[in-house]
C-alpha cells in the first residue's frame, strides 16, 4: 500500500484524530519543513482547509459526517468542550457532529433543515446558550482555519516567488498525495462496485483517510459530486480539464492571482505547469535531434504526446501551441522534481494505474513516450516505414495475432512508440551514359605491329598527318604519327617510305629523333617515335612578346646547326627545315620530320626533285626556281636541292630569332615567292631590332653567312658552327689594360712599326685569347 506522506504532514496537526480513526497512514517526518511559526501545513493541507472557504452544502456536509462519525473532538478549537451529542441546529448545513458516512447511520445530534428533526433539548435559553457556544466555536474554527491557511499560502507563495522552483519539495507531495488520494479514492469506487459487501464491512475510518485524500485534492474537485448519497458515481462528471491551461509568461501563482482562483489549487496548478514545461523541455530536445520537429511532434501528438487536452481533434494544435510559448528556464532542481513527480506518479500507476485521473494517464504516457524518444540518439522515427520483420517482432511480442495490423494500430493498441531506423539513403550517383566498351576502346586505342598504343593527347597536325601522343600497356610514352596516303600518288608513298629509311639510318644519331616502329598498311602509315616535349616553333612563339636574349639566340641557334651538321654528316639534306621540325627530347633539340628529304648519292652537292615541295618561308631561292635541268629521257623542270638549301632555311629560322620573322615573311602569298627568287630583294639585316635592341656583329655576319643567295658562296654548316658568333671572345678590363701598356711601351722603342707587325701583334694576341679560354 502506497504511503500517503502528505497525511504525515496532516498527522502534526491532526495526528490525533487521524490515529484515533484509526488509519494506516503512518509519520513522515523525513522531509518536513523544520521553520518555526505559524503552523506547518502540506498543500494538501492548506487545500483542504481553504476548502472550507468555498465548499458546497453537499461537500460541508460530507466533511462534517466524515469528521462527526470519527468521533473527532475539536481540539484544534481553543474551545473544544463541546460533544457532538451537544450540536445544535446548524440550520442549512451539516454540522461537524453530523451523520455518519454514507448516510448509512442517521445520527441523533444532526440537524437537517429538511428533514426538521426536532433538538432533543429541554429549554430555549439551554438552546440559545448552546447556540451561542457553538457558533463562536465556529467563529473561532473558521477564523482559526482562514488564520492557518493565510499564512500558510502566503509563506508558500513567498518561498515560490522567491525560489521559484528550486524547492518544490512539499509540492511536489501534495501532487503526490493529491495522485495516491485520488487513485485510491477512485479504486474504492471500483471496489464499491465490484465488492458492495466488503465495501460495507470496511473500517469507516479507512474510508475516511480516502475520502479526506479526495476531499484534499482539488484535481478531484468533481469527485465531490460523485460522492452521491447512495454511493454510486454513475454520474460523476468529466475530470476538471486542467490541461487547457495556458499559462504564457505566468507562473502558477501569477495564474492564480490573475484568474482569481482559490489558493488551494495552487499545487495542481504548479504541477500541471511543471509537466507542461517538461514536455517542452523534452520536445525541445527531440526538437534539435536530426529528426524535423514538425514531423516528430506530429508523430507525438497523434499518438501518446497529446498531454493536457481531452479532445482529439484538438491534439496537434493543442501541442502546436504549448511548443508555441516561449521557452522558459527550468533549473535543473525543477527538472529533477518533475522527474520525482513523475516517477512517484508511476510508482503508483505500479500498484494501482486503474485509480489514475484521465488526465494524469495522459500525463504519465506522455512522458514515458517523450522519454522513449528522448532516449532514442540517432535512431529516426519512422512509423510510417517499419519493416514488416520488425513488424512481425512486435506483433510477436505483443501477442497479437491478427498479422494485418499495422504499426500505427499497434501504437493506438498498446500505446508504444515504434521506432525504426530509417533506411540508408541510396547515394545520389550521377551515371554517365554507356558507351560501347569497344567502340571506345577503339577510338583511343591503336594497334601498330600488334602492339597497342593509347592516345594520350594530340600532339599536332601536318599536312597529310596526324602526331599523338601515346602510351603502351607498359605505360612508355611515344609519337604515333599518323599519316593517310590514300589521295597520294606513288611518289608520295615513296617519299614516306624513305622518310622511314632515312629515319632508320639515323637512328642511333643524337640529333634525330629514334623511330621505334612503324607499319603501314591499308593506305595509313604508322610512326612509333621518341616523343618530344616542345617544338621550336611553340618555344619561338612562346618568347616573342619577351626581350632579345642574347644567351637563347646563341644557344638554340647552336642546336639547329648541330642537329643539321649530323644529317648533312650523314649525307642527308632535309630540304623543309622550320621550326616546327626541331623538338626538344628531354633537353636536346632533335629533327623529326624527313618527309621530303633525300639522301644525297655519293661525290653528289644537289639533287634534283621533281616536285616543289616544303615551307616558302624557310625555302631556299634554289629551290624554287626551276633549273631548266633537262635529262634526254626525261623533259621537264627540275629543282636543284643541295645541302645550302638546308642552310638557308637554317639562316631564316635563326632571322626569326633575332627579329621575329623570317627574312620575307612581309611579303604576301606569291609576291613572297618572287622576292625570294628575286636577287634584287636583298634580305635586310638591321642592327637594331624594334625594340632597338642591338644585334652583335657577329651574328650578323653568321645570318649574312647562312643567306648568302648564291648556294656556292653560303657558308657550310661547319663554318656556321666554328662562327665568331657560337665562339665569342671574352676579356677582361685587366686584359685591356695591359694590352694598351705593352703596345705603348713598344711603340717608345719602336720608332716605325710596319703593317705586317701589327697583323702579327693582333694573331698573337688573339691566339693568346684563345689559349686563355675565357
Ligand atoms: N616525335 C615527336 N615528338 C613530339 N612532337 C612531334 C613529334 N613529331 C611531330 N610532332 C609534332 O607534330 C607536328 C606535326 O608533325 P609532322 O611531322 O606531321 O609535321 P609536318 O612536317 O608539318 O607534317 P607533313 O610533313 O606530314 O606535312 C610537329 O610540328 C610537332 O609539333
Amino acid at each position: 500500500m502506497a504511503k500517503y506522506s502528505y497525511h504525515s504532514r496532516l498527522s502534526i496537526h491532526r495526528r490525533e484524530p487521524l490515529q484515533n480513526l484509526g488509519t494506516n497512514i503512518e509519520p513522515d517526518d523525513s522531509d518536513d519543513e523544520k521553520v518555526s511559526g505559524p503552523p506547518v501545513l502540506s498543500n494538501f493541507a492548506s487545500a483542504f482547509l481553504s476548502e472550507g472557504d468555498k465548499n458546497t452544502s453537499n461537500i460541508r456536509e460530507e466533511e462534517t459526517n466524515v469528521f462527526n462519525n470519527s468521533n473527532m473532538k475539536l481540539s484544534q478549537t481553543p474551545n473544544n468542550s463541546i460533544e457532538p451529542n451537544q450540536a445544535d441546529d446548524l440550520s442549512l448545513h451539516s454540522t461537524l457532529f453530523a451523520n455518519t458516512v454514507g448516510n448509512r447511520q442517521s445520527s441523533l445530534t444532526t440537524m437537517n433543515s429538511t428533514n426538521n428533526f426536532a433538538l432533543n433539548h429541554d429549554t430555549n435559553k439551554e438552546h440559545t446558550v448552546f447556540e451561542d457556544n457553538l457558533q463562536k466555536i465556529k467563529s473561532l474554527q473558521q477564523t482559526m482555519k482562514e488564520e492557518l491557511t493565510s499564512r500558510y499560502i502566503e509563506r508558500r507563495n513567498k518561498r515560490f516567488l522567491t525560489s521559484r522552483r528550486n524547492n518544490l519539495g512539499p509540492a511536489k507531495r501534495a501532487s503526490t498525495s493529491a495522485i495516491s488520494a485520488s487513485t485510491e479514492d477512485r479504486y474504492q469506487e471500483n471496489d464499491k462496485h465490484s465488492n458492495n459487501e466488503k465495501y460495507s464491512t470496511q473500517d469507516d475510518s479507512n474510508i475516511l483517510a480516502k475520502q479526506v485524500g479526495r476531499l484534499s485534492s482539488p484535481l478531484n474537485r468533481q469527485n465531490r459530486a460523485f460522492q452521491s448519497s447512495n454511493g454510486d458515481d454513475t454520474n460523476m462528471k468529466e475530470p476538471v480539464d486542467y490541461s487547457s491551461i495556458e499559462f504564457g509568461e505566468l507562473t502558477p501563482f501569477e495564474y492564480l492571482k490573475k484568474h482569481d482562483l482559490p489558493t488551494s489549487e495552487l499545487p495542481y496548478i504548479s504541477r500541471i505547469y511543471f509537466e507542461k514545461q517538461k514536455l517542452e523541455n523534452r520536445q525541445t530536445v527531440l526538437r534539435k535531434r536530426r529528426f524535423s520537429s514538425k514531423e516528430s511532434l506530429s508523430l507525438g501528438t497523434t499518438s501518446s504526446l497529446a498531454p493536457y487536452s481531452n479532445s482529439k481533434n484538438n491534439t496537434t494544435n493543442q501541442v502546436s501551441r504549448d511548443l508555441s510559448l516561449p521557452r522558459r528556464k527550468i533549473s535543473d532542481t525543477s527538472s529533477k522534481i518533475s522527474k520525482q513527480i513523475l516517477k512517484s506518479n508511476i510508482n503508483l500507476s505500479e500498484s494501482g494505474s486503474h485509480g489514475f485521473p484521465p488526465d494524469l494517464q495522459s500525463i504519465q504516457r506522455q512522458h514515458e513516450s517523450a522519454e522513449k524518444l528522448s532516449r532514442a540518439p540517432l535512431i529516426d522515427l519512422n512509423v510510417n516505414n517499419v519493416s514488416p520483420k520488425r513488424m512481425d517482432k512486435l506483433r510477436e511480442t505483443h501477442k497479437f495475432s491478427d498479422s494485418r495490423l499495422n504499426v500505427q494500430d499497434f501504437s493506438k493498441k498498446t500505446d508504444v512508440v515504434v521506432y525504426e531506423k530509417q533506411a540508408p539513403r541510396k547515394k545520389v550517383e550521377i551515371v554517365e551514359p554507356k558507351r560501347s566498351h569497344s567502340k571506345l576502346a577503339k577510338r583511343n586505342t591503336i594497334t601498330v605491329n600488334d602492339t597497342e598504343y593509347e592516345k594520350i593527347e594530340l600532339l599536332g597536325r601536318g599536312g597529310s598527318s596526324r602526331v599523338y601522343k601515346v602510351k603502351n600497356s607498359q605505360n612508355k610514352v611515344f609519337a604515333l604519327k599518323r599519316v593517310s596516303f590514300d589521295e597520294f600518288d606513288d611518289s608520295s608513298v615513296d617519299g614516306f617510305k624513305g622518310e622511314i629509311e632515312l629515319l632508320e639510318k639515323l637512328s642511333n644519331e643524337s640529333r634525330v629523333v629514334k623511330l621505334f616502329d612503324y607499319q603501314m598498311d591499308s593506305g595509313v602509315l604508322f610512326l612509333i617515335m621518341e616523343c618530344g616535349d616542345h617544338d621550336l616553333s611553340q618555344i619561338l612563339s612562346q618568347r616573342s612578346d619577351m626581350p632579345l636574349d642574347m644567351d637563347f639566340v646563341r644557344y638554340h641557334a647552336r642546336e639547329v646547326v648541330r642537329c643539321i651538321k649530323i644529317v648533312h654528316d650523314a649525307g642527308i639534306v632535309h630540304s623543309d627545315l622550320k621550326p616546327a621540325n626541331f623538338v626538344f627530347v628531354k633537353g636536346i633539340l632533335k629533327i623529326i620530320d624527313f618527309g621530303i628529304a633525300n639522301a644525297i648519292p655519293d661525290h653528289t652537292v644537289n639533287i634534283y626533285r621533281e616536285n616543289q615541295i616544303g615551307t616558302p618561308n624557310y625555302m631556299a631561292p634554289e629551290a624554287l626556281v626551276a633549273m631548266n635541268y633537262t635529262n634526254e629521257n626525261d623533259g621537264g623542270n627540275k629543282w636543284k636541292v643541295g645541302k645550302p638549301s638546308d642552310i638557308w632555311s637554317c639562316g631564316c629560322i635563326i632571322y626569326q630569332m633575332i627579329y621575329g620573322r623570317p627574312p620575307y615573311a612581309g611579303f604576301q602569298g606569291q609576291n613572297r615567292l618572287l622576292a625570294i627568287m628575286n636577287p634584287d630583294v636583298k634580305v635586310i639585316f638591321s642592327e637594331k631590332t624594334a625594340n632597338n635592341e642591338s644585334i652583335p656583329r657577329s651574328l650578323i655576319d653568321l645570318m649574312k653567312g647562312c643567306l648568302t643567295r648564291d648556294p656556292e658562296k653560303r657558308w657550310s654548316v661547319d663554318q656556321v658552327l666554328e662562327s665568331p658568333f657560337f665562339n665569342p671572345i671574352v676579356v677582361t678590363p685587366f686584359f685591356i689594360k695591359d694590352l694598351i701598356k705593352n703596345a705603348v711601351r713598344y711603340g717608345v722603342d719602336q720608332r716605325e712599326v710596319s703593317n705586317e707587325k701589327i697583323e702579327e701583334l693582333a694573331n698573337d694576341v688573339l691566339g693568346r685569347l684563345t689559349d686563355f679560354k675565357m
